[in-house]
């Protein structure tokens, strides 16, 4: 369009039209830049503004220039939503009637016939109401999407009952730990965790009470731990601590904690006051050991710990 006025010669809307693209670029290279999308936005909307305000307070070629003003919904809204947008919108529309209105006696403008300018501000209004209904409706479809999406990770990497991590989440911190483990030469060491006689509570107290002390459990192992541990819901009712940082000796005292806080702890569920014991296995990775072998050592220190009657930790190299 900048070329087509300047063959035209019409000198003045081509200068405007070349500062205009100028601008757009400034925003776009501060977009790209500088990674600051506020400001390149801010800069690309609001030149577009003036130039619309240029555009017809001069007429542009053959008094054609109101014509672009239906750009400036679709882009006031994509680029500040919904609430933004449409009070920009307002803003402009504002602006434009009384630029069209304005006395040429006080300032110089173009000449509109009445019903052109009726119909310009009817038509971009139109245009701004369907253009803002659809921006409302992808704003709420985007923000269910995300909703959605939220929803569905918080139920691919936590247990719905605990909101502990779950199993999966659980065996790859255990790989990017392992990898740390290689660089660092930093010990890591796992609890395994089983309630014992949990069967017991389910048939005694009924399976709602059962999930009450697998809830209440969870909150109390989460508050023992340190800000570098992890603990996850490692099946029905085991538990998996992984210890950053920590030898099996380390761990060992970590867990006795956690062991003896549990058995000292009374749940209350309804009218019923129950009190469980947990046994743990505790195992350390060591340089070229693999996952599975380290949480098989811990299992079988676990499997130790209930065959020597349960309420007690066991680690690798007491077997
Ligand atoms: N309420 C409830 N029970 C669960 C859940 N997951 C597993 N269980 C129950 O946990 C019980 C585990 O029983 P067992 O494997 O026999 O072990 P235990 O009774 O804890 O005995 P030991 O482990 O040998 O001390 C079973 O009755 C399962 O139904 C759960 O999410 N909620």
């Amino acid at each position: 369009m900048a070329f087509l006025a300047l063959f035209t010669k019409s000198f003045f809307l081509s200068a405007m039209l070349f500062v205009a693209t100028f601008i757009y670029y400034l925003g776009f290279y501060v977009c790209k830049k500088h990674q600051n999308i506020q400001l390149s936005s801010a800069i690309v909307l609001y030149s577009l503004y003036l130039l619309m305000f240029f555009l017809v307070f001069t007429g542009g070629v053959a008094n054609t220039g109101p014509l672009w003003i239906y750009i400036v919904a679709p882009v006031s809204l994509s680029i500040h939503g919904f609430r933004r947008g449409l009070i920009d919108i307002a803003v402009f529309t504002t602006l434009i009637i009384l630029i069209m209105f304005i006395p040429s006696n006080i300032a110089y403008h173009a000449i509109y016939p009445i019903e052109f300018k009726l119909r310009l501000i009817y038509s971009f209004l139109t245009v701004s109401f369907l253009t803002t209904l659809y921006e409302y409706t992808r704003d709420h479809a985007l923000k269910k999407t995300l909703e959605l999406k939220h929803k569905y990770q918080k139920l691919a990497n936590f247990d719905p009952l605990t909101n502990l991590s779950n199993r999966r989440v659980a065996y790859d911190i255990l790989k990017q730990e392992q990898s740390h483990l290689s660089r660092n030469k930093e010990k890591l060491s796992i609890l395994i965790c089983d309630v014992d006689e949990f069967k017991r509570v389910n048939d005694q107290y009924g399976h709602n009470a059962g999930d009450a002390v697998l809830i209440e459990l969870a909150k109390l192992f989460n508050e023992q731990i340190r800000e570098q541990d992890c603990v996850a819901r490692w099946g029905g009712e085991e538990f998996l601590f992984i210890l950053p940082q920590t030898s099996a000796k380390n761990a060992a005292i970590i867990a006795e904690k956690i062991r003896s806080k549990v058995e000292n702890h009374v749940i209350n569920y309804q009218e019923h006051n129950i009190q469980i014991t947990i046994s743990m296995g505790i195992a350390q990775f060591e340089m070229d050991a693999g996952i599975d072998e380290v949480i098989n050592h811990a299992d079988k220190c676990l499997y130790k710990a209930k065959d020597l009657g349960r309420n007690r930790i066991q680690a690798s190299n007491e077997n």
